[in-house]
């Protein structure tokens, strides 16, 4: 089984405008509610992959009920411990530039956490856990980090979806895969790359210090993968991007699906690139369809 976990999901407020003129009344008539959170778009890929999996956070008040029923119309099983609190909401306006408002999200009791780390008990061998996003106000930085060591003794893999120093302390319990993009690979050594060799020699830093893939990402212009023998090139799919709001989510839902059906990297990664380009391709997150429509311009090659 995959499970993802969703501390502080969202209900995405999506706007759709032509322009945005600050400090003016802008009216539009395409919006939606969306059920977000990066963990929920992982199970959302999964799903649209026939992937079984089942989805782990906290939820409360109107928001959490809204999006729980989204989930469940849409099939995603979800077993989220209910907050006494009020799920967020993000609002996501895509006009001339696309602009995110994310808020940061309900507080959590001790009471709670306790009821979530119970979830982990379910744990078995060969399961994989994808931990996304930010952290609720009130929860220790390394939460994602507490996790681990009850994940690893049940057998499961994991990947925790963060940057910087919360990204680097989850390295030595050798998460399955981690997915920089250039961005914020560079960030995360301090420096900047002015080649892919000197990026990749960076990428490989990871793999010594623990992680068993790594995947960089760089939107539209396509992306690695490093895995212990191998590193792999793919060029990005050609497409209109009209939206980027879980096109990195869906990347790393392609992986883990596919590494959990094949434990191919290499496919993984084909399976990866598809599902973020779809994904960047349509306003929500990309259905089966979707992602069908690009796997053939994914070609895969091996570098090293
Ligand atoms: N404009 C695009 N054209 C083609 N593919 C894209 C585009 N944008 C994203 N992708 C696909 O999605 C993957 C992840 O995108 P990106 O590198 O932007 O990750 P990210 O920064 O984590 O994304 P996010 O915007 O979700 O935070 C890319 O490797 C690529 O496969
Ligand atoms: O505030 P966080 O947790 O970092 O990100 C939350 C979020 O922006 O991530 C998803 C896209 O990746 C959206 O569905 C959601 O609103």
């Amino acid at each position: 089984m995959i499970y993802t976990v969703t501390v502080n999901p969202a209900l995405d407020y999506v706007l759709q405008l032509e322009k945005v003129d600050r400090g003016e009344v802008n009216r539009t008539n395409n919006y939606s509610f969306l059920a977000g959170g990066k963990g929920i778009n992982v199970s959302q890929i999964l799903n649209q992959l026939g992937i079984d999996n089942t989805a782990w956070g906290f939820v409360g008040g109107f928001t959490g009920k809204e999006l729980v029923r989204q989930l469940n119309q849409k099939r995603i099983v979800n077993d989220f411990v209910t907050i006494s609190d009020v799920t967020r909401v993000n609002v996501k306006i895509h006009a001339q530039k696309e602009t995110e408002l994310n808020a940061s999200g309900p507080k959590i009791t001790n009471q709670e956490i306790v009821a979530f780390k119970d979830r982990l008990n379910d744990l078995k061998k060969g399961d994989i856990v994808v931990m996304s996003g930010s952290l609720t106000p009130g929860l220790p930085a390394d939460f994602y980090q507490q996790l681990l060591p009850t994940i690893k003794d049940a057998g499961a893999e994991f990947i925790v979806d963060t940057t910087g120093q919360a990204l680097l302390g989850t390295l030595s319990y050798k998460p399955l895969v981690i997915k920089p993009n250039h961005h914020e690979l560079a960030d995360l050594f301090n420096t900047t790359f002015d080649s892919s060799d000197v990026m990749l020699e960076y990428a490989q830093k990871l793999l010594k210090k623990g992680a068993q893939n790594v995947m960089v990402s760089m939107a539209g212009d396509g992306g690695y993968l490093l895995t212990k023998d191998h590193v792999y090139h793919a060029r990005g799919a050609v497409g209109t991007a009209v939206n980027s709001v879980g096109a990195g989510d869906s990347m790393i839902a392609g992986f883990v699906g596919t590494y959990f059906k094949t434990q191919d990297p290499k496919e993984s990664f084909r399976i990866g690139m598809a599902c973020g380009a779809a994904t960047a391709f349509t306003k929500d997150i990309a259905v089966k369809s979707q992602i069908d429509a690009v796997l053939p311009q994914i070609k895969v090659e091996q570098i090293s």
